[in-house]
């Protein structure tokens, strides 16, 4: 399959590194705007996003309107989620989005949802979430502490929104640390007066996310649609 990384950072060349090993070609390492390159002449199959917040919507429509399928882990520009994905139907492309690719994180979700329905009306526990990244990391909070916050709630009756730090009765307020060379820990806790309930999900290195962004391209080269993980790991798991 040949490959257009969309990024070429930290994330860009640890998919490198994982495709090569799977035996697919990289035909693009962007950096820079996306409008310099020719990218109908690449006979590109799958092009993957990792790149930055500001860049993202257009690489990934750019993309759509040439026919090329894409895989996006960029983070912090979802305000543009549901516009890219009316671009994506209109030009019968196909996508996938997830703030986190890497299958442990995806189990993490599941076991999130299960513990906030377990938990929903059990209202003298306060929920939190924290999340710990380096400190080169552009956003905060981390996009996969907001699918945690989503999914809680959706599971939730009193909780409405999620709040970066303080958060008021019906909010989720969540954490954001920076420590260098940390690559992503998320920890939902559930703290009462007479106890604590914790669950967390530590990435020893960014394998994991790469790894995930691979399957996705390689389960979504010859479709059409907006798809989540989900829909990914359903043929692997
Ligand atoms: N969904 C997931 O599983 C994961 C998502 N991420 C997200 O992926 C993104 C990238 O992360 P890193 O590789 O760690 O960041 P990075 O800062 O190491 O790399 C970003 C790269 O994008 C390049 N860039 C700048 N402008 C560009 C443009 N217009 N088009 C294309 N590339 C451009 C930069 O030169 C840089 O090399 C972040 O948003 C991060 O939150 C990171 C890890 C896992
Ligand atoms: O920027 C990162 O590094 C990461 N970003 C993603 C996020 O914002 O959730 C995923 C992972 O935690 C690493």
């Amino acid at each position: 399959m040949k490959i257009a990384l969309l990024g070429y950072g930290k994330m860009g060349k640890a998919i490198e590194e994982i495709a090569k090993n799977r035996g697919h070609e990289i035909v693009l390492k962007l950096e820079e705007d996306i409008s310099n390159y020719e990218l109908e002449k690449m006979n590109i199959d799958v092009a993957i996003d990792f790149s930055v917040p500001k860049a993202a919507f257009k690489n990934i429509t750019t993309c759509f309107k040439k026919n090329i399928p894409v895989v996006c882990g960029t983070t912090g520009w979802l305000d543009d989620y549901e516009k890219a994905t009316k671009i994506c139907k209109e030009e019968h492309s196909a996508f996938i989005y997830a703030s986190n690719f890497s299958v442990g994180v995806n189990l993490f979700f599941e076991l999130n949802k299960k513990l906030a329905q377990m938990m929903n009306g059990m209202d003298d526990y306060k929920i939190e979430i924290e999340e710990i990244h380096h400190t080169e990391k552009q956003d905060a909070p981390s996009g996969t502490a907001i699918s945690l916050a989503q999914d809680i709630i959706t599971e939730n009756d009193r909780k409405e929104r999620w709040q970066l730090d303080h958060a008021t009765e019906n909010e989720i307020p969540i954490m954001a640390k920076r420590i260098d060379d940390v690559n992503g820990t998320h920890t939902v806790s559930y703290k009462s007066n007479i106890d604590s309930i914790e669950i967390m999900h530590t990435a020893h290195s960014r394998q994991g996310f790469a790894l995930g962004a691979v399957l996705a391209a390689e389960w979504i080269k010859d479709k059409e649609g907006v798809f989540t993980m989900k829909d990914v790991l359903a043929s692997h798991l």
